[in-house]
């Protein structure tokens, strides 16, 4: 098995009271999986379990064969990166704030990155577009460029498991594709291993390789887009009248709304 990643009954919620419950799947190594479901249906808190954050009440969620929930502060961050909603930004630089990223990395008496720290982080700040801002406060950047930056930072981790919670949820629509087409290029050429939150139906079934349908805290469907983006399961979790189509190009499935005047035209 080429599983890189494995969630098995896994539970968690807060003060103790569940939230999400009996989700399990596993994520290939390479893979880029994407989360869909309504607001309030558990996707953040899914990645909240998994990074540990909220501690398990039933289940596991294991790294290469580790429980993730059980790994030291240092060993998950260099094996897991999360670009949350929210940037902690505080008063640095774009550069200081994706060398961040090299952190874990560090030995014990290292107070400064290495040669290698910055080589990565200029990298990743290339491909992701920040690096004509690195010399910008992160205070002093739209949410589009803080998320651009969250990314690079994220990136320059280089983690195993990538966990981006909307991570195009600010950027223009030249954003998003790059983003995401840097996203797709590092799943395929390197094996990064890609769970993402994404609301917009028509990017999660064109750029990811399967999807997961949520719905009151629990995972109603996984599988490759086709399968999951019907016009059934759309209606009947976004309680949304939808139509879906094949887009002509990459084959993959889109999803039309229609508005009310219309449908009561019909
Ligand atoms: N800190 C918290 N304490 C208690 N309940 C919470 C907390 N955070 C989230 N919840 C509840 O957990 C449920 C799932 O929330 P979650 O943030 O996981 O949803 P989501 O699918 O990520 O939603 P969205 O698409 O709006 O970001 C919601 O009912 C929410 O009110």
């Amino acid at each position: 098995m080429n599983d890189l990643f494995q969630i098995e009954n896994f539970s968690c919620g807060y003060s103790g009271k569940f939230v999400l419950e009996d989700v399990s799947f596993q994520i290939s190594k390479g893979d880029f999986v994407g989360i869909i479901g309504p607001n309030g249906s558990g996707k953040t808190t899914l990645f909240k379990g998994i990074s540990g954050e909220l501690p398990a009440l039933s289940g596991s969620s294991k790294l290469n064969g580790k429980n993730l929930q059980k790994m030291g502060l240092k060993e998950k961050a260099t094996n897991l990166a999360v670009v949350t909603q929210t940037i902690e930004i505080g008063s640095m630089t774009v550069e200081e704030y994706v060398l961040m990223g090299r952190i874990p990395y560090r030995n014990q008496f290292q107070f400064f990155e290495t040669a290698e720290d910055i080589a990565i982080a200029e990298k990743y700040m290339e491909l992701t577009g920040v690096t004509r801002l690195r010399h910008k406060f992160m205070n002093a950047l739209s949410g589009g460029e803080q998320q651009l930056a969250g990314i690079a930072r994220a990136l320059t981790q280089e983690p195993q498991l990538l966990l981006l919670d909307e991570p195009t949820s600010h950027l223009d629509i030249t954003h998003q594709v790059q983003i995401l087409n840097l996203i797709r290029r590092l799943s395929r050429e390197l094996g990064l291993t890609v769970l993402m939150i994404i609301h917009d139906l028509n990017l999660a079934g064109e750029y990811c390789d399967s999807l997961i349908m949520m719905q009151h805290g629990r995972m109603r469907k996984k599988g490759v887009p086709a399968e999951v983006l019907n016009y059934k399961d759309i209606e009947a979790v976004y309680d949304t009248v939808v139509i879906t189509r094949i887009n002509p190009v990459s084959g993959k499935p889109v999803v039309f709304l229609v508005s009310e005047e219309v449908i009561q035209k019909k």
